[in-house]
C-alpha cells in the first residue's frame, strides 16, 4: 500500500530522514510516533508527496507518491486546521465534498463522523480550537479518501471526542482505507494495528503495539518507547 525505500529528506542543512524505509499495509491503522522533531511530518508529507526528497522511493498504491492518480485518493489533515474561516462548518464540508462530485446530503454525512451536527451552520471563525481542528478532519474525509493521512488529529480534543474520532478510524480502516496518525498519546498508539517509532530520522520500531512493548520487556507502552530510545542511544 504504502512503500518507503531508502528516503533520504533534508530540509534546510539537516538531513532529517536518513535512509529510511517502511511498509505500511491497506486496511490498518499505523501509528507514526517519535520525540517531538523526529521527522513524522516530514515523513507524511513525503508520503503525500509535498516533500522535496533527496533520495530514495515513496510508492503509494503503487504509483510515485505526488503522481496525478493519487491526488483523488489521498487525505491529509495537516496540524494547522484548512478550512475557510469565513464559512460555515457545513459549506466547508459541502465545498470540498463538491469538488470530488460529492452530493451535499453524503458530505454531511461527516459531520456526524466528527460530531459537529451541532455546529454544522457556525462559521468556522467561531469554533473552538478543538472544534476546527474537527472541521479538517471532516474535510479531509468526506471525500473517502482510499489513505488518510492525519498529523496528530487528536490534539486538544476531550477523551470521549478522541474515543469517537478513533472509532471513526478504525471503521475506516475495516472499510478498507489505509490510515497513518502521527500522535504523541499513548493509550492511541495502542490502539493501532502497527506502530512506527521515529527518533532523529531513524526508524528504530515497526511493528505491533504488542511485538513492541514484548521487545522492550514491558507492558507499558510509554515505558517501551523511552526504553527503546534509549537502546538506539547507547548503539547509535
Ligand atoms: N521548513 C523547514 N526548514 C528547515 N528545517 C525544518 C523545516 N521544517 C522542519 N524542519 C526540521 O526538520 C526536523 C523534523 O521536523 P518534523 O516537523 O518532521 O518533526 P515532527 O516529528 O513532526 O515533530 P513534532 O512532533 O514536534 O510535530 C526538525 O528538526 C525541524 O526543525
Amino acid at each position: 500500500m504504502i512503500e518507503v525505500k531508502g528516503l533520504v529528506v533534508k530540509r534546510g542543512r539537516r538531513v532529517v530522514l536518513d535512509a529510511f524505509d517502511c511498509e505500511i499495509p491497506r486496511g490498518s491503522v499505523t501509528g507514526l510516533l517519535g520525540p517531538s522533531g523526529s521527522g513524522k511530518t516530514t515523513l507524511m508529507r513525503a508520503i503525500v508527496g509535498v516533500q522535496v526528497v533527496a533520495a530514495g522511493t515513496v510508492t503509494v498504491l503503487g504509483h510515485p507518491a505526488g503522481s496525478a492518480p493519487l491526488r483523488r485518493k489521498i487525505g491529509y489533515v495537516t496540524q494547522a486546521p484548512s478550512v475557510y474561516a469565513d464559512l460555515t462548518v457545513r459549506e466547508n464540508i459541502r465545498y470540498f465534498g463538491s469538488l470530488y462530485r460529492i452530493s451535499a446530503r453524503t458530505s454531511d454525512e461527516a459531520l456526524a463522523a466528527v460530531g459537529l451536527e451541532t455546529h454544522a451552520d457556525q462559521l468556522v471563525s467561531d469554533l473552538s480550537g478543538g472544534q476546527r481542528s474537527r472541521a479538517s478532519l471532516a474535510c479531509a474525509i468526506v471525500s473517502r479518501p482510499e489513505v488518510l493521512v492525519l498529523d496528530e488529529p487528536t490534539v486538544g480534543q476531550d477523551p470521549v471526542l478522541r474515543d469517537e474520532l478513533w472509532n471513526h478510524f478504525r471503521r475506516l480502516a475495516a472499510d478498507g482505507a489505509t490510515v497513518l496518525v502521527s500522535s504523541h498519546v499513548m493509550d492511541e498508539a495502542n490502539r493501532c494495528d502497527r506502530l512506527l517509532l521515529i527518533r532523529q530520522g531513524v526508524l528504530i520500531a515497526d511493528d505491533t503495539p504488542a511485538a513492541v512493548k514484548q521487545s522492550a520487556g514491558t507492558d507499558d507502552l510509554d515505558e517501551a518507547f523511552l526504553r527503546l530510545i534509549r537502546r538506539q542511544e547507547v548503539t547509535a
